[in-house]
Order: C-alpha cells, then structure tokens, then sequence
C-alpha cells in the first residue's frame, strides 16, 4: 500500500521537482498540495506557472492547493515534503510536526540544530535515530528531517570516501547553476555573459553542514568532523549542476587509481532513489562537465573526475544535479529511509 504524502511549497520551482518525482514513485501517492495563501483554493494547474521539462500530470493538475497551515492538510497524511522559503518553514514546519505528521525538509531552517537529523542516506543514515532524541527534548509525535544544501550535497559523498585516507582540511570553490537561486532568483541581465563571486550565505552552509553530514552520533547527539572546510560559491550561466573543484588535504598519501577506486568502490544503498553506483569516476580530465554528466543516475548520482595528486593530498573536481540530487530528490530519499527505518 502507498504511503500517502504532501507537498508544502508544491507551486514552487523545488515544489514541482518534487511532484515531477512523486506521481510515478511506487512507494508515495500525492494527497495534498500546499501554497501561500494566494495560491489556496485554486486548482494547482491554475496556481503552479509549471516549469518542469514533463507535462503537468493530470491527476495533479485538478487538486485543489490548500494554505499552508496543519488545519488544511488531511489527518491521514504520513508524509510531508516541505520545499518553503526557509523564513516560512522555520515558523510552519515545527507546527505541522507538533500535530504529528513527519517532514522532510529541503528548506536550510534548522539544519544545523542540534536535535534535527541531516541526512544523506548513502552517508550517515545512522543519524536518523536523532529523532528520538528530538521527541525527547521536544514532546514532538511527529519528526522534522533536513537534507543539506544542495553544493554540500555535492562534495560530501566524495568527502566522506576519502575520509578512509584521513580527510584533515578541505577548500572548495563551487560553479553553480542559476537554477540553484529559484526562478526569480538571478535574473537574465545579472547572469549572461557574466560570473557571480558571491552566493549569500552558502559557503557557510558548505563550511557547517559537511561537517555535521560527515560528524558521528553517539545516540545523544552528533559529534561534527573534525576536518576543517573553507568554500568560495560562485554563480554561473548553467541551468542545472553544481561543478565543484575540491583540494583536500590527507593525513596518508594516496595515488590518483586509489582515490579512483576508494570514489568507486563507495557503496550506495538499497533504496528506490539512490542510484546504482554512487560516484562515477571519469578518467577524462575534462569531465565531469554540467550539461553532459548531470542527468548520471537519474540525476542522483555524485560524478568526478581530474583526480591529481597535491603536496598534502588530493585535487579533484566534482558534480551532481541540484534541484535532483541537491533538492527534491534529496527530500524523497529521505522520506523512503524514514518509511524503511519505520518512522511512518
Ligand atoms: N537543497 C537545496 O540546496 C535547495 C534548496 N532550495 C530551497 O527550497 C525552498 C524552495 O525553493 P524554491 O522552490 O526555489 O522557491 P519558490 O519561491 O519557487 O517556491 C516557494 C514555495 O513556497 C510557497 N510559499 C511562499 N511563501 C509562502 C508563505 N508565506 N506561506 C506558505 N507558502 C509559501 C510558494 O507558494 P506560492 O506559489 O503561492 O507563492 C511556493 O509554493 C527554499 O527554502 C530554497 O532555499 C532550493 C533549491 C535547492
Ligand atoms: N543556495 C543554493 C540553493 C539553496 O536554496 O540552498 P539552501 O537549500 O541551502 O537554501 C544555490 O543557490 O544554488
């Protein structure tokens, strides 16, 4: 039997991503849809300026979208995707949870909090079981689960397989697409023929986040990495793709076919939207490149490539999709761990 979900945010460009990947996922059945108030009570084909590259699916185009708000949306929905403005989740995501329904967020509020599992399931989807401990602290039924930024999403599979070689120090300066920033984000006379030095607030996100993703959780809490990670994000006239360019500094000295094979050799997990094989490894020095690689995986998978040598390491570039596996199929992964886990 499917599990029944909603979508908070589902006119939105993450919001349609997200239903563009739910109407034919075997394991979720849309229920509700959600908006801001002026998009409540109309139909979602009327409210959604729908964008995805499929056409609007039919049995989605005549829901009627409600407000966001516990009130609105059906008890006997399981699951909430929550792809808000991060300023409306922090004040609407906690209420939904306090009446006992289960989020997975794509929205930066509270990623970092202590009790708020961030997870990537191929990476530490032990960090689940945090969700007891934010019942605990909280008295919530329901649970609140993050996954992180989209560029974060990007390295840290890559980061999390050299971390077999002693992973101690990590730089990272990010190219990253226009679709990260949202329709309205940069507009066409900011971004062609030009390169943005600066993103509001990501290589922070890059620089905490990764190392929460890659830290250890005791049972109490989450220990972050000790490695220490400096980010510089720029934007760039590309649709979709964050491309990435890694230096990272190692306690041992492996080769390039070592740091090929630990990349490789990184196991994915058994869930419907992870990809078969996690990291692609190009032994082409020219990829990966965005528009050719980021569709690897259904657009979950991680790829890289330009593996080099360096006096304290390794120096690679990396690329995943970032509305795919940097947003909303992030938040479906999440929510098929949660349903395997037992949390629905
Ligand atoms: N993991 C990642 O790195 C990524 C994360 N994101 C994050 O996902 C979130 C959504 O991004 P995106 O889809 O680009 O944003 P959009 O602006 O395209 O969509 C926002 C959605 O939220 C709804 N909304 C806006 N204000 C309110 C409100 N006051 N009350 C209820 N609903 C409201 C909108 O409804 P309406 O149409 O009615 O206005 C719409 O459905 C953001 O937090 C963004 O930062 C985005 C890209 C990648
Ligand atoms: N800031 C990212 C996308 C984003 O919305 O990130 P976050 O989920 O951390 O707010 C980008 O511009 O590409």
């Amino acid at each position: 039997m499917s599990t029944r979900v909603g979508v908070l945010g589902a006119t939105g460009a993450v919001g349609q991503r997200l239903i563009q990947l739910l109407v034919p996922h075997p394991e979720f059945e849309i229920a509700a849809l959600t908006a801001s108030s002026s998009s409540a009570g109309r139909t979602y084909r009327d409210a959604a300026k729908w964008r995805v590259d499929t056409p609007i699916p039919d049995d989605v185009a005549d829901i009627t979208v409600v407000g966001t708000d516990p009130d609105e949306v059906p008890d006997d929905v399981d699951l909430l995707f929550s792809s808000l403005p991060s300023d409306v989740g922090a004040s609407v995501e906690p209420a939904f949870v306090e009446e006992g329904y289960v989020v997975s967020s794509n929205s930066s509020n509270g990623r970092m909090d202590d009790d708020v599992p961030l997870t990537i399931p191929e990476i530490n989807a032990d960090h689940l079981d945090l969700i007891e401990v934010q019942r605990d602290n909280r008295g919530w039924d329901g649970a609140l689960l993050k996954n992180p930024n989209c560029s974060t999403i990007t390295m840290v599979p890559t980061l999390a397989a050299l971390d077999e070689f002693g992973l101690e120090r990590v730089h990272v300066s990010t190219l990253q697409a226009v679709s990260g920033a949202g329709y309205s984000g940069v507009t066409s006379m900011e971004i062609i023929d030009n390169v943005i030095p600066h993103i509001g607030g990501e290589a922070d996100k890059m620089e905490t986040e990764s190392r929460k993703l890659l830290g250890s959780f005791d049972g109490a809490g989450i220990e972050l990495h000790g490695a220490d990670v400096s980010a510089s994000c720029n934007r760039v006239p590309t649709l979709d793709g964050h491309l990435e360019n890694v230096w990272a500094d190692l306690a041992d000295d492996p080769d390039p076919a070592a740091v090929a094979e630990a990349f490789r050799s990184y196991p994915s997990i058994d869930l419907h939207s992870s990809p078969e094989q996690l990291i692609e490894v190009f032994e082409e020095f020219d990829r990966p490149q965005p528009r050719l690689d980021r569709n690897l995986g259904g657009g979950m998978a991680v790829s890289a490539g330009g593996i080099e040598t360096t006096s304290n390491g390794i120096q690679y570039n990396c690329l995943a999709h970032n509305t795919m596996r940097g947003a909303a199929g992030a938040s479906i992964l999440n929510g098929e761990l949660l349903l395997e886990e037992g949390y629905l």
